[in-house]
């Protein structure tokens, strides 16, 4: 809780709620739905405690832990900290990793069982870290949702190489994790695949009917 957060961590974990709460606010942590977490300088990560509205997460809201999933005080860290610790162990350059649930990531990464989804022609592409132009093509990995998180972070780990390209992977029916080095590179990056993939869920829609 926050009497555990180093001083120097202080603006961190403000930083990280007010991003969740961003992101909640846009319709996109349903039902206490989404987890976030940062690195901290003692190579800690402070993560989100289970089960809140994220819409109202306080630096008091967040709990930190070790690497290999040691609490460090008491709560219940969310329920998904093992993906995002697989995370933080796999790459050591990435800073923050956020997760949300749009009803475009639900659906699209549900319908016609994908495993991996492109984008080509939108501007937004840019938004992604390493993408110039909107004439590349962007490939977001989609797993199959498990409530087993090693079972989730060894397929992370069989498919790092493809998501690291996208900072993020979608888990089916469930939603969307992006990473960044930083929160605010991390919340670029979510706050991008969410615009792509609203408008590619809007652009088959609009398909279908005509
Ligand atoms: C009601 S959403 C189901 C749990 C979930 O997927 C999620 O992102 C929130 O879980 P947490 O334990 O981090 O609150
Ligand atoms: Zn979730």
């Amino acid at each position: 809780m926050a009497d555990d957060i180093a001083p120097n961590m202080q603006a961190r974990a403000a930083q990280l709620c007010d991003t969740a709460r961003f992101f909640a606010a846009r319709g996109l942590c349903p039902a206490t739905g989404g987890n976030f977490s940062t690195r901290a300088d003692d190579g800690e990560v402070l993560i989100t405690a289970s089960g809140l509205d994220k819409g109202t997460l306080s630096p008091a809201d967040l709990l930190p832990i070790a690497l290999d999933g040691t609490l460090r005080g008491a709560g219940r860290p969310s329920a998904e900290t093992g993906l995002h610790l697989a995370l933080y162990r796999r790459d050591p350059a990435i800073g923050a990793v956020l997760h949300v649930h749009s009803i475009a990531n639900t659906l699209l990464s549900r319908l016609g069982r994908p495993s991996v989804l492109t984008f080509d022609g939108y501007e937004m592409q840019k938004a992604i870290s390493g993408n110039p132009s909107h004439e590349g093509v962007l490939r977001l990995p989609v797993l199959d949702n498990s409530q087993d998180m090693d079972t989730l972070a060894t397929a992370l780990d069989a498919r790092f190489d493809e998501a690291a390209p996208a900072y993020g992977f979608l888990v089916r029916g469930h939603g969307i994790y992006a990473w960044g080095a930083d929160i605010a590179t991390a919340r670029r990056h979510l706050e991008g695949w969410e615009f792509l993939l609203a408008c590619e869920l809007a652009r088959r829609q609009l398909e279908t009917r005509s």
